[in-house]
């Protein structure tokens, strides 16, 4: 399940010490980040003549070691520097490099550039001639490649710091930082590439990989494989599309408690009508329920309230979704729920926590003892052990009404299977963005339930 470990510019710092305490010297990391970074524009760009745009520390350096080893395979590459290299590592590679050095206010564009200005060290925005420049250039070359990351963009929050050009490829040295997969700086690369330069890296924060499942055994039949109950309100059709996507999601049952008589849908799904809060509480008092969603159209009247306290009380797992998040105050979530909100949702539930949207989501798993997805067009998943996974990348067409529902139920679906909240999650997520990916272009959220059956039968 897990993807590729994230690391903020002080674990980075750390880790990269790590290596020089095992007896690596610093200028022997800093080739091996060239080489793995020239390597991979060699893939994209090949012959095609470069600009290798060079600051003043590492980031720098390991621009000029590109430069030498494209120079070796035959580029006609041109270098053009911010200032003196500060660094010894960054230095060295300037001398090792040998060749002429243009200022970077005057050099000329090229068909690939190649930025090295800075990096993970970066304090402030780019001064605006220099972001001027570095637009300039990109937008003039066909080939346009960022090292470790678009120079101007913050490590850790991912925010803009200045203005950042928009690269074909980003190399990724090492590790992936917070701001490959956080917007808006991950909207600044078209590719990403990882490139590992042999550094140990904690293994909390990943990327979202992509999860294995696996078919029911032999012995399975519809309770075993979860029963999820879906507590709809006063807008019928939210909590339908959720109870459809539960239904796709490999769990054994759903049943929808509804307000709303039964309307066409899926026969599969088991609509009850439950009027009022004391007939939520029958209904859920039922031991073989595992896992009860509740939100989706749930409302926000005293009606809705009644029928979300009926709910909790009733003392089942929980997937707490939209108007749920809206009702319930954080320290009444009960442990162990998995919450789905969205900014908004987040923002009312937890307030303006500081730090990046890594931070804010760890912070609020934490603080409720719940598993919180975070969702946006970046959707971070956070345990309250504080293991966390980043999904980035997800069609942008998600952005259309009622596909939060269909997140909802896949989750409500995956937890009554796997029983592990941070695992449903990540399955979850992962599922939805494929079946988003697979449903293609302008689809509504009714589309995606359909979709789920083959994003689940390729990860078996
Ligand atoms: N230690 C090493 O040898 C390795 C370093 N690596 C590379 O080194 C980078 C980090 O290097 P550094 O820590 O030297 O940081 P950077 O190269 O990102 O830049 C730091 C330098 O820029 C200055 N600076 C920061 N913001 C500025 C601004 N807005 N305008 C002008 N100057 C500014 C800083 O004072 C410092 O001198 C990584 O992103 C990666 O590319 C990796 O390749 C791994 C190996
Ligand atoms: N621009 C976007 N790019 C990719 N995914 C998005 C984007 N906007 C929203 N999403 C995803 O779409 C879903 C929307 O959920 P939500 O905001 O709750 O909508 P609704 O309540 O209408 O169902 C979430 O899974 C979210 O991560
Ligand atoms: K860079």
């Amino acid at each position: 399940m897990t993807g590729a470990p994230i690391l903020t510019a002080a674990q980075m710092r750390a880790a990269e010490q790590a290596v020089f305490a095992s007896g690596v010297p610093d200028y022997a990391l800093m080739e091996r980040a060239g080489a793995a970074a020239a390597a991979i524009i060699w893939r994209a760009g090949g012959l095609r003549d470069m600009l290798v745009l060079c600051g003043p520390g590492n980031n720098g350096g390991d621009g000029y070691v590109i430069a030498r080893l494209l120079r070796e395979r035959g580029v006609a590459v041109r270098v053009a520097a911010l200032g003196e290299s500060r660094t010894p590592s960054s230095q060295r590679a300037r001398a090792e490099w040998g060749g002429p050095v243009e200022d970077l206010a005057t050099a000329a564009p090229a068909t690939q550039v190649v930025d090295a200005l800075f990096g993970t060290g970066l304090s402030r925005g780019l001064d605006a001639a220099v972001a001027a420049r570095l637009g300039e250039l990109t937008q003039a070359a066909s080939h346009s490649h960022a090292i470790d990351l678009p120079s101007g963009v913050e490590t850790d929050s991912g925010a803009l710091l200045s203005a950042v050009p928009r690269f074909r490829l980003c190399v990724a040295l090492g590790a992936l930082k917070p701001a490959h997969l956080l917007y808006p700086a991950a909207g600044c690369f078209d590719r990403l590439i990882y490139g590992p330069i042999g550094i140990a890296a904690p293994d909390q924060v990943h990327r979202l990989g992509p999860p294995r499942l696996m078919a029911p055994g032999v012995e399975a039949h519809k309770y075993t494989r979860g029963l999820v109950a879906v507590v709809g309100g006063a807008m019928a059709g939210a909590a339908r599309l959720a109870a459809q996507s539960a239904s796709s999601s490999g769990a054994g049952m759903v049943r929808l408690f509804a307000m709303d008589e039964a309307a066409a849908g899926p026969d599969a799904i088991i609509h009850q009508q439950v009027q009022t809060a004391a007939d939520v509480a029958i209904a859920l008092d039922d031991e073989r329920i595992a896992v009860v969603l509740v939100g989706p159209g749930l409302g926000r009247d005293a009606a809705a309230r009644d029928r979300l306290a009926a709910t909790v009380t009733a003392g089942h797992r929980l997937v707490l979704d939209a108007d749920a998040l809206t009702l319930l105050a954080a320290d009444a979530i009960p442990q162990g729920s998995i919450l789905t909100p969205h900014e908004g949702e987040f923002r009312r539930l937890f307030g303006d926590l500081p730090g990046s949207k890594i931070d804010r989501a760890r912070v609020a798993a934490a603080q409720c003892g719940a598993v919180v997805i975070y969702k946006g067009a970046d959707s971070v998943i956070a345990a309250p052990d504080g293991r966390v996974a980043v999904a980035a990348g997800a069609s942008t067409w998600l952005s259309t009404a009622g596909t939060g529902d269909v997140l909802a139920g896949l989750v409500g679906g995956r937890l009554a299977v796997t029983g592990d909240p941070f695992r449903a999650a990540s399955e979850a997520v992962w599922l939805h963005g494929d079946a988003a990916r697979r449903a293609g272009a302008a689809f509504v959220a009714d589309d995606l339930p359909d979709a789920l059956p083959a994003a689940i039968a390729a990860r078996l």
